[in-house]
């Protein structure tokens, strides 16, 4: 079993609160990530969960029991960091079977263990080298395969890929997942990485200046954000944002706000619509904009795009073909309404006029 009950749960440091009261079930073998921008307390969450971190108020329950002040070793928490943290005179064999060695376990059961893991994560051929033998990715596995040797009932990940290159993050990513399936052990995974919450979390919390601003599963988070916040901080390049016009706005303006928000709850003040919901046509059609950047990902291109009297650059994630346009050109730019999203002035999600149900 690894279930977590976070019940108010806030930190301060000194005077200082970062987290002002966090209420959260973690279900068992569930893949949960924590993802916001830098400075929200994710880190500090995940510590508190380990037992790093003291907890300021409120109750954090491992399976139904209190675990506030359980040692870090009595909490079945096993936490993997962004610097491996491996000890570097030992091989990886050694790396991996130190807890199970502080533990009094014996020597043949060990070696028993050790093995079954390194298959597990693919690292058999390694376990005879030291850390500095080792690239980036395979110090990784090590420091995986050293949580894993302890069973813990949870896995704590703290930017776990963030030392390593793209391609290999992508490769990690990957694996990591399989291990999930394989193990069945409850993860929380902390992350900046939007990409990495949407494409590895059962469900993500998104966190905000010390709260979870939203929880739930990604796509869900993605298609029907709670607030301008999560709509902003989920998707790259990220929604555009237009804003209700104010008396002396451009006619282009007008026409931007009347196109996405026809439907709009009276009290809206923004419409966000992503950009993979613009399409570029003919400069007849749909409002009048002038192509400012065209970016060429090979498979799709990215279009900047400026409106008349509209501050901000609206991007447009258009396919390839669509995508053969050159700056200073007009372009006419449409769209669904039904994408569209209404925020309200203090940046809720409104109604839902413009949303199926
Ligand atoms: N030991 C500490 N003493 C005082 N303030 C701290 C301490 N550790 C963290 N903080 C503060 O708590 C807040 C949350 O920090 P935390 O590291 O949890 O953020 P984070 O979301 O993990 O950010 P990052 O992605 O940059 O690691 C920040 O404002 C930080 O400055």
């Amino acid at each position: 079993m690894g279930h977590l009950a976070l019940r108010g749960i806030r930190k301060s440091y000194g005077d200082v609160p970062v987290i002002h009261g966090v209420d959260l079930e973690v279900r068992d073998g569930e893949f949960l990530v924590f993802v916001g921008p830098s400075g929200c307390g994710k880190s500090t969450m995940l510590r508190m969960i380990a037992g790093l971190e003291s907890i300021t108020a409120g109750d954090l329950l491992i399976d139904g029991v209190r675990a506030n002040d359980l040692r870090p070793a009595d909490r079945s928490a096993a936490m993997v960091f962004q610097s491996y943290a491996l000890y570097p005179h030992m091989t990886v064999a050694e790396n991996m079977g130190f807890s199970l060695r502080m533990a009094g376990i014996k020597k043949a059961e060990r070696e028993q263990v050790v093995q079954r893991t390194a298959d597990v994560l693919r690292i058999m051929h390694l376990l005879p080298r030291l850390p500095k033998q080792l690239s980036g990715g395979e110090r990784q596995r090590v420091a995986i395969g050293r949580a894993i040797v302890r069973k813990p009932k949870v896995f704590l990940f703290d930017e776990p890929l963030s030392n390593l290159d793209a391609a290999l993050r992508v490769t990690m990513r990957i694996e990591l997942s399989r291990l999930h399936k394989e193990l069945g052990t409850t993860m929380i995974y902390v992350t900046h990485d939007q990409v990495e919450a949407m494409t590895m979390g059962d469900r993500i919390a998104v966190f905000n200046k010390g709260r979870v601003e939203q929880l739930g599963a990604p796509m869900d988070l993605y298609a029907r954000p709670a607030s301008e916040f999560v709509a902003t901080f989920l998707g790259a390049p990220r929604i555009n944002l237009i804003t209700r016009p104010t008396q002396g706005a451009s006619a282009m303006h007008m026409a931007l706000w009347l196109a996405t928000a026809g439907l709009a709850p009276a009290n809206a003040h923004k419409v966000g619509i992503r950009p993979e919901h613009l399409h570029l046509r003919r400069a007849a059609h749909g409002v009048l904009a002038q192509v400012m950047l065209a970016e060429h990902l090979g498979d799709a291109s990215i279009i900047h795009l400026r409106i008349d009297g509209v501050d901000e650059l609206l991007s447009a994630k258009v396919a390839a073909h669509e995508g053969r346009v050159t700056p200073g050109e007009m372009v006419g730019v449409t769209f669904d309404v039904g994408d569209a999203l209404a925020f309200s002035a203090d940046g809720q999600l409104l109604g839902n006029s413009m949303l199926p149900p």
